[in-house]
């Protein structure tokens, strides 16, 4: 086939959200567990496995000879206006043949019977949609992404709507693939009933201006009206997976707006139409019932003057041409009218069946929080409140999502909501949901992608932030009361990520109640509070930037990223600003994801490595002096001065801008010092006191916990000075000690990856971490002989290392790496260290088991309003198992 050389020339015109390729880092585990839940699973052929190259490199690429590439790669949903497109790219999985990990599991049972040994492949998920009159361009992106290639030779692609029919014989010539046509209907229901049970912030409400997400009770989801507002509309009555009827539906839909729209308008495209309609004024053209009434009420029935009494009633009387109307309000008359009908159709038709809940799916609806508000206000009004509408985030692409799910070896079903991560790279915030072009090929395309748009500067045009939305003004059937600056633009309002699909994730088994569970202490729907963490996530940007360079060599080209990268991020931060809950539901928690995951994007895969470095060998310097005092007191004042330890050590925070300014002033150990000093209890938070009693110092003489998991937190002192010692003690006194790590850099975080060295470096004073470390399988040399001679196997009580399954300075306890959560089932200690996992995430979680949260505040807004007190209090607060 031939791709067209010219579509690469416009692409500052098409939308790259999906523009993320496979950096190859992914947070998956390289050994993967999971839950096996449907055996049309693709799994991995591992027969005949081969490490690629050196054998004597940490992470071998492993060659898989024998695994076949029979996974189907994308979904059509062909209609009358647009191609949708929903296609799965896998990334490379890293397997790895990591000896300490493999004998960890043998030896503690980590893995459970019931999991299976191959893992599930994970990838992503991605959405990406063209105009059906366009549907060369969508060929092109096909064929330039080998999405048809899936199979082998006899490639059929699942394809749902009307060009499914209509364009089989063009794909098979195109693309020599055969269309496998699945039903619209079922493809709908299918896509809506995923949606909305696997995707947690997927419904959502919209009143004026207002948008909420809608906590989905999968028990409680049937029936359910689904409205799907495409080129036409289709209403149907859901009563479960696969139940379904179409009950109604009109032809006045999508397709009668935009094809009116552009007859009487003269606009070139969908979205000049809608943005149109932001600046018109329906009076104009719609007779109201002031009109008809000489200026009054009809307020006998309820109709205020300003009522619209005949949609484009106005032309009719006056002798007037369509020049002689405004475009703006023509569209905006029209955008009304529709949106008005379908609402007041829908009502009625749910009404006609009992069905309280009515969700609002396909294209036409666009995002827009005025053809939204419509349609809710419609639905509320004539249903007097007793009915609500709600919108679905991937509203046009449900078709398309069933028809790739009706793949029955991709088993993509929802229960693997925990399993799924979406992430929003970076044209996200420019081009949102504009028709795709052809994707960009790699990174430097990417930053070329960047420049150009900032060179440019006018044809798309980051979002800039504005004060707080306003209402739309939509009362009653009343004309809007402002219009135009307070309704955004179009041009990134769709916001669809990217879904991963890290088969590794799983729920932490110990919280003790996932259901109810939020990470996120601090909510950002309130606008101060997006506003504050916005200027420290903006201010925080430029040293970022320089660290990320340095970490690079500081080269020409790790400057070009780092400007790339801090562009990237102030349009997410701006996109947001605009409309917080673009992206699903924000806390600041997903705030700080996103500018870890946005320097993956630009390559940055660790930032904050040469200074981590550096804390780690100055704080193992000092480390043997500090266990020696430990030593010499008597095991209570030790217990007190350990918690003490950890909080001071928790100052070396190079995510804090009060911090970063305090490690201007003196050494590493300097600073480490001081900070023990200013140690005075009563903390802010303390509850060392019952903490103690339960570790053995009261009346009462609890037994020993059996097994302990520390989430560490910073590099250098923190973890050196701070956990280790602490975790050291746990040891002594026969509690199991599972260290948990980031399984990708954040900020100076530790990672799973260095910390089996931190140990091994710090057992080399310590005899106690080196029994456990060996006994817990972290010292690689002494591992090898203990799996030569299994019979000398190591009587202490073992420190294990195991990561979390995220790359964020916060941590979201519903999705953890497996390894994880099978390590937890026998912990009876959970101690969560730092700001980031203790206060902004998890300060309010509850646990099945004892829980210490300790962090030292290094911001003074969150000081003041979580526990009321200054920058630099610390908190320690201690939960019994609940
Ligand atoms: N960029 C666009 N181009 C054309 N129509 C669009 C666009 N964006 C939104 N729409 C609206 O979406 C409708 C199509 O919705 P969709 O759910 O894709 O239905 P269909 O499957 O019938 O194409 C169009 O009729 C139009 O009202
Ligand atoms: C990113 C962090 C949560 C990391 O804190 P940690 O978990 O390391 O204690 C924290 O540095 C933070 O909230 N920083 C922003 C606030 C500030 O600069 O004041
Ligand atoms: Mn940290």
């Amino acid at each position: 086939m031939n791709i067209n050389e010219d579509t690469k020339k416009n692409i500052t015109e098409k939308s790259i959200t999906e523009g993320e390729e496979d950096t190859g880092k992914e947070m998956v585990p390289p050994v993967a567990n999971s839950i096996h839940r449907s055996s049309s699973r693709p799994q991995l052929d591992l027969s005949g496995a081969a490490i690629q190259g050196n054998f004597e490199e940490r992470d071998p690429t492993i060659l898989l000879p024998n695994q076949s590439d029979d996974i189907s790669h994308l979904a059509l949903d062909i209609g009358g206006s647009l191609i949708k497109l929903v296609y799965f790219s896998r990334h490379e999985d890293r397997l790895v043949n990591d000896k300490r990990k493999k004998s960890m599991k043998e030896r503690f049972g980590v893995s459970n019977g019931s999991r299976r040994s191959f893992p599930i492949l994970g990838g992503r998920l991605h959405f990406v949609k063209f105009e059906t009159a366009k549907i060369n361009e969508c060929l092109e992106f096909i064929h330039s992404k080998q999405l048809h290639r899936g199979d082998n030779d006899n490639a059929v692609i699942k394809a749902t709507g009307g060009g499914a029919y209509k364009f089989a014989d063009l794909f098979k010539e195109k693309l020599g693939v055969s269309i496998e046509k699945e039903d619209e209907m079922d493809c709908l229901v299918a896509g809506a009933n995923f949606l909305l049970k696997a995707i947690r912030h997927e419904a959502f409400t919209h009143k004026e201006g207002h948008k909420e997400f809608v906590q989905i009770d999968h028990n409680d989801l049937y029936p359910y009206l689904l409205v799907n507002i495409g080129s036409g509309v289709s209403m149907i009555k859901v009563d479960g997976d696969g139940k379904f009827q179409r009950v109604s539906g009109t032809n006045v839909g999508g397709g009668t707006y935009w094809g009116l729209g552009r007859l009487l308008t003269k606009c070139k495209s969908f979205d000049e139409l809608l943005e149109l309609s932001q600046r018109g004024d329906n009076s104009s053209v719609d007779m109201l019932v002031g009109d008809i009434y000489g200026g009054l009420d009809y307020s006998k029935i309820g109709l205020s003057a300003s009522t619209i009494a005949s949609s484009f009633g106005k032309a009719i009387s006056e002798n007037k041409e369509i020049e002689d109307y405004r475009p703006e309000d023509i569209s905006l008359s029209l955008l009304r009218m529709i949106s008005y009908n379908i609402g007041q159709i829908s009502y009625l038709t749910a009404l006609q069946l009992g069905i309280k809940r009515i969700f609002f799916g396909g294209f036409f609806i666009r995002g827009h929080a005025y053809t939204m508000d419509t349609i809710s206000f419609a639905i509320q009004f004539w249903s007097k409140g007793g009915a609500q509408a709600m919108f679905l985030r991937h509203e046009g692409f449900l078709g398309a999502l069933g028809a790739f799910m009706s793949y029955e070896k991709h088993g993509l079903d929802d229960l693997m909501v925990h399993q799924l991560v979406e992430r929003f790279p970076m044209g996200a915030p420019y081009t949102g949901g504009k028709i795709h072009g052809p994707p960009l090929g790699d990174l430097n395309e990417k930053i070329s992608w960047m420049e150009k748009f900032v060179r440019k500067g006018t044809k798309i045009t980051a979002p800039v932030p504005i004060s707080s939305p306003r209402t739309t003004g939509l009362g009653g059937f009343e004309a809007p009361s402002s219009k135009g600056d307070t309704l955004r633009s179009d041009e990134s309002n769709l916001n669809v990520g990217v879904l991963h699909l890290v088969p590794s994730l799983e729920v932490f088994p110990l919280l003790a109640d996932p259901k109810t569970y939020e990470p996120n202490t601090i909510d950002l729907a309130e606008p101060n509070e997006l506003q504050y963490w916005f200027t420290v996530l903006s201010e925080h940007l430029p040293d970022l930037v320089d660290k990320a360079v340095a970490s690079e060599g500081g080269t020409d080209d790790a400057r070009r990223r780092g400007d790339a990268f801090a562009r990237a991020f102030s349009a997410h931060l701006a996109r947001l600003m605009e409309e917080p809950a673009a992206y699903g539901k924000l806390g600041l928690a997903n705030l700080l994801e996103l500018r870890e995951e946005c320097l993956r994007e630009f390559n940055f895969f660790d930032a904050y490595s040469t200074i981590k470095q550096r804390e780690n060998e100055a704080s193992l310097a000092v480390l043997p002096d500090l266990l020696m005092e430990l030593d010499s007191m008597s095991e209570e004042t030790r217990l007190l001065t350990l918690i003490e330890g950890v909080l001071a050590a928790n100052i070396f925070d190079w995510g804090s801008r009060a911090c970063v300014d305090l490690y201007h002033k003196g050494t590493i150990i300097e600073i480490y010092r001081m900070s023990r000093k200013k140690m005075q209890r009563p903390w802010r938070v303390d509850d060392f006191d019952a903490f103690k009693e339960r570790m053995g110092f009261g009346d009462t003489k609890p037994p020993r916990h059996k097994r302990a998991l520390l989430f560490v937190d910073n590099a250098g002192a923190d973890v050196v000075l701070g956990m280790l010692p602490l975790a050291r003690e746990l040891l002594r006194r026969g509690t199991e000690v599972v260290l948990v790590a980031n399984s990708l850099p954040a900020l100076n975080d530790v990672t799973a990856m260095e910390l089996p060295e931190i140990v091994a470096e710090a057992a080399k004073h310590c005899d106690i971490l080196r029994g456990a470390a060996e006994a817990g399988g972290l010292l690689m040399d002494a591992m090898i002989s203990v799996q030569d001679s299994p019979r000398e196997k190591s009587s202490s009580t073992p420190l294990m290392v195991v990561e979390n399954g995220c790359g964020s300075p916060c941590i979201d306890l519903r999705q953890v790496s497996s390894d994880l959560a099978a390590l937890a089932k026998d912990a009876d200690l959970v101690i969560l260290e730092g700001m980031g996992r203790s206060l902004h995430t998890n300060y309010n979680a509850r646990f099945v088991c004892d829980a210490l949260k300790l962090a030292m505040v290094k911001n003074q807004r969150l000081a003041e309003k979580l526990i009321k007190g200054n920058i630099y209090d610390c908190v320690c607060r201690y939960e019994p198992a609940s």
